[in-house]
């Protein structure tokens, strides 16, 4: 695995003991652990900006009917594809731009009949063939033995050299890899064969062969955020004459172009939300972070789709609290306002001698009236129930907070890496915003709430992969804020480890939290539905989108891109207009 090697040198990390930095201008200073963080990037961009959402009645209803053409004349061909080869490659190209969800019927049908009809024969089909077949069934939660790979690989259990000539079988079986459980040692394997040999072949390609593998290299589809995937894969398959169905990119660029318009009108949304919570206002944003753009692209993440357009603004509500929330204990707030802030948490209430300061209640204000507007919401279809959840969650998050805030006055170094994941682990919240992933999706059962809300393993894998990736991410910046014990400082005291070892070592953890997360997802899949273990895999996927070089939601600079292709720049859609 390759690592990029930023840390502080061991000497900063004796800095995340000491708790405060001292503000105030009098004898009676208060010590607060100001983060200093950077002003939005955004501003009211996309509350001020009319070019964003100006489009014609009349443009907008010739691609709807446009797409609904196309969609049926995809499905015609999915339908006619002959063989189950053509069928997959079909529903692959269905999936990278994003599209499949029109499909959704169909491809389950196809799949369903690929896995009754081809998995367990022992045919001679080629390495692309076998491993698309494992990705895409695995993908849909169906088991598949990783055994089928056997017949590539030698005696000594290597894969054979030949395959290293198949340049379209090796782009499978690397995609394929990363579907792996714990114990598949050959998969690992399958990953560092088919890197080093894709990693040789780039500089000998064709320019569009070597973009494609260099994409494909740079993040394994299974961990990539879908919508951003979608943009970058389009124009991929575009350039590809020989393969490309020009029905399909037709239809994947108009959807792309209309869910676009509905995603800016849902950002602007969110950032009006946001503005009336008074943040901005107070000019807090040095120790509050205004974040709410990377927060709604967070989201994005989770589900684009138009049919959990509400699902979305609900959840982007739950993470900007949570980012609010965890703020006001990390960056703001002293230990006492802390424990008095976390009692006002648990009673709901807050009282004239709670003694907060104006901040602290502006928080509390923003949390309050955010969780009545969910409830409001939640009332709408019946589910006053799940907020109640959602305030238990919360309050929990409020207690263990406060505990993390007793380590980081107190300098306490965990004494083991378990003991400090017990706690941090939970202290990302991830899964608490996983629970308010459900909130707006009207066909969850409150058998699902309750198991989600159990901390099940699939929680405590996503709760450790945020936890290690962020730590990974954001030790630098941590040290110089004087923060709490991350995972590196704690690996370094605990192994022994320096500073490149511990994020090596951490980093393989988020690998094996992965695996367990893909083993989760196939042992659950009889019990729990498939658009709820979705939310699931996409907020990792998140992880490594915001996380994996550094820490964006903080530092945002690195996602000012993303966010552009996704809010900002259109897509070329010419075509469709000359059609008008
Ligand atoms: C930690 C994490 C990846 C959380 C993801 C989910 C979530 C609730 C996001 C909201 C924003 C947030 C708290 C980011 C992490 O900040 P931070 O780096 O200051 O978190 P820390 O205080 O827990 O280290």
């Amino acid at each position: 695995m390759e690592v990029v090697n930023s840390g502080p040198p061991p000497s900063k990390i004796k800095n995340a003991m000491k708790p405060c930095f001292k503000v105030g201008k009098n004898e009676d200073v208060t010590c607060r652990p100001i983060a200093n963080f950077h002003p939005s990037l955004w501003g009211d961009y996309f509350i001020t900006n009319p070019s964003l959402s100006s489009i014609h009645e009349e443009q907008y209803e010739w691609m709807k009917q446009r797409t609904t053409e196309l969609i049926k004349l995809v499905k015609g061909q999915l339908k006619d594809a002959r063989g189950s080869l053509e069928k997959m490659e079909l529903i692959d190209a269905l999936q990278r731009p994003g599209v499949a969800y029109h499909f959704d019927v169909e491809i389950n049908e196809e799949l369903n009949l690929i896995r009754r009809n081809d998995a367990s024969s022992d045919t001679d089909d080629d390495l692309h063939t076998v491993a698309l077949r494992f990705r895409l069934l695995r993908q849909h939660n169906c088991y598949m033995p990783s055994d089928i790979f056997n017949r590539f690989m030698n005696d000594e259990s290597k894969f054979k050299e030949e395959v290293s000539n198949d340049l379209e079988g090796m782009l499978s079986l690397y995609e394929a890899a990363y579907l792996g459980i714990p114990g598949e040692n050959k998969l690992d394997e399958a990953i560092d064969f088919t890197r080093s040999h894709l990693q040789s072949l780039v500089k000998h390609v064709e320019p569009r062969l070597a973009r494609k593998i260099e994409h494909t290299l740079e993040t394994p589809l299974r961990r990539r955020m879908n919508r951003l995937n979608a943009r970058l894969y389009i124009s991929i398959y575009e350039e590809d004459s020989e393969k490309r169905n020009d029905d399909l990119l037709e239809l994947a660029k108009l959807d792309f172009h209309i869910l676009q318009l509905l995603h800016r009108e849902e950002v602007k949304e969110m950032s009006i939300w946001w503005n009336d919570l008074g943040f901005t206002t107070k000019h807090t944003h040095t120790f509050i972070r205004d974040r709410i753009v990377e927060g709604y692209f967070w989201i994005l993440g989770v589900y684009f789709e138009p049919q959990y357009s509400k699902a979305r603004m609900m959840m982007v509500k739950v993470i900007t609290i949570l980012s609010v929330m965890d703020d006001a204990y990390d960056s703001y707030g002293t230990l006492r306002e802390l424990q008095l802030f976390t009692l006002a948490i648990q009673r709901w209430e807050l009282k004239e001698e709670d003694e907060l300061d104006e901040n602290l209640q502006l928080v509390f204000m923003a949390i309050c009236n955010t969780m009545k507007e969910l409830e409001d919401e939640a009332v709408k279809d019946g589910k006053l129930y799940r907020l109640d959840y959602l305030k238990r969650e919360l309050k929990k998050a409020a207690m263990l907070w406060t505990e993390e805030a007793k380590w980081r006055e107190e300098g306490y170094m965990p004494c083991s890496l378990a003991e400090h994941l017990d706690l941090s682990a939970k202290t990302t919240a991830y899964h608490v915003l996983a629970y308010a992933s459900l909130l707006g999706i009207e066909e969850v059962t409150r058998e699902t709430l309750e198991w989600v809300t159990s901390f099940p393993p699939i929680m405590k894998d996503l709760g450790t992969m945020s936890r290690l990736m962020d730590d990974a991410a954001d030790s630098e910046f941590e040290a110089k804020r004087a923060h709490v014990v991350t995972a590196i400082s704690c690996c370094m005291k605990v192994y022994g480890d320096t500073w490149e070892e511990a994020k090596l070592r951490i980093l393989g953890m988020v690998e094996d939290a992965w695996k367990n997360m893909n083993s989760e997802c196939l042992h659950l899949s009889n019990t729990i539905p498939s658009y709820v273990l979705d939310r699931f895999v996409n907020l990792a996927c998140m992880m490594e989108t915001v996380y994996r070089t550094s820490d964006a939601y903080t530092e945002s600079m690195p996602l000012k891109k993303p966010i552009s292709l996704l809010l900002v720049e259109p897509i070329d859609h010419s075509f469709t207009v000359e059609k008008i």
